[in-house]
């Protein structure tokens, strides 16, 4: 992210002995994201990225951590956050939730080959299947109710054309989640924004999954939408490569088979997965915030996608 949250080197350095984590030898800003403040932090006990978070709670955060704790102690490689003494994971840092995990080896990519599309749609089977029995339950906070509260408000500032595919497409949705196929697909916690920004490669290798706090529990079929249309479409053209969906969805098969009602309402919730990103791109366009090194994402991809999707554009 941007640093929304200026942190001193003493600061950031008493914060990680008191955690018994040693002293920093290094402590960076991180620039890239747009949730929260990511400082990355080295000390002779190993490597750490510690994040402050400007815009969740202390009441919705156990449940994004204690799911990465869920996963990350069943060998998923997800950040695991550190305890205190007290075996807390949930800190505070300047007044502000904060949580310390280890760095995860590796980096992002930025073009997606079949290579990656297996590797993550993998990934996202094997992330269904073991937060299948973690007990905590918190709604995708950016889900169907988020839609309807938020198209009236970004629709003032939109695009004539924009406000009608944005009304017309909520509507659609509106319809799909009161449908009995819809109340059939099966649900459980999913990460709900597993972009290419999110996982990490080393070597052609999957080495990490992170930033889980877009988390929510919601329909497994809505968390391979978001990927489908991340790591399996056309930057340009908005286009879905169908090589790549089908190396994803073999993958993902390979570890959980999809049900009858998902293979029905897939194309729907790769419509409805362009559009809560459309939606949140002109969310974070019209309501900016400060930060000191803010890079806010292209809403017109998404629309791009969403139309290609609805077969407004070949
Ligand atoms: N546990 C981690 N291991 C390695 N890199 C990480 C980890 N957490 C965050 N990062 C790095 O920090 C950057 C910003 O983190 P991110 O969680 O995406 O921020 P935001 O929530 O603000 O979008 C990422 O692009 C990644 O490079
Ligand atoms: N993936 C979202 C933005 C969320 O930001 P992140 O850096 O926290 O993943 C998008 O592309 O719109």
């Amino acid at each position: 992210m941007a640093v929304y949250t200026e942190l001193s080197p003493d600061e950031v350095a008493t914060f990680f002995q008191a955690l018994g984590l040693g002293q920093p030898n290094s402590v960076r800003g991180s620039t890239s994201g747009i949730e929260n403040t990511n400082y990355f932090v080295d000390t002779e006990a190993g490597e750490y990225v510690l994040t402050l978070f400007e815009r969740l709670t202390f009441e919705q955060l156990p449940f994004y951590l204690h799911l990465m704790k869920h996963l990350a102690a069943r060998r998923m490689p997800v950040p695991d956050p550190v305890a205190n003494v007290g075996g807390e994971i949930l800190h505070t840092l300047k007044g502000r939730p904060a949580v310390i995990v280890n760095r995860l080896p590796g980096e992002s990519v930025t073009a997606s080959t079949e290579s990656h599309c297996r590797a993550v749609g993998e990934i996202l089977a094997r992330m269904h299947v073991t937060g299948s029995d973690y007990p905590r339950r918190q709604a995708n906070p950016r889900g169907l109710e988020w839609w309807n509260e938020v198209v009236p408000v970004v629709g003032r500032c939109a695009s004539e054309g924009q406000r009608s595919l944005l009304t017309s497409e909520l509507a659609f949705q509106n319809q799909i989640a009161v449908s009995s196929t819809y109340e059939r697909l099966p649900r459980g916690p999913v990460h709900a924004d597993l972009f290419r920004d999110n996982v990490l490669f080393e070597g052609g290798h999957l080495t990490g999954v992170f930033d889980f706090y877009f988390a929510g529990c919601d329909t497994f079929l809505f968390d391979i939408a978001v990927c489908l249309n991340d790591w399996c479409v056309d930057s340009g053209t908005g286009r879905q490569d169908t090589k790549q969906v089908a190396a994803f969805l073999g993958a993902y098969e390979s570890v959980r088979a999809l049900t009858g009602p998902e293979r029905l309402l897939l194309p729907a919730m790769q419509r409805a997965g362009a559009f809560r990103f459309l939606l949140s791109r002109l969310w974070d366009l019209y309501q900016p915030r400060e930060a000191a090194l803010l890079k806010a994402h292209d809403p017109s991809h998404f629309e791009r996608v969403l139309r290609v999707l609805r077969g407004e554009i070949a």
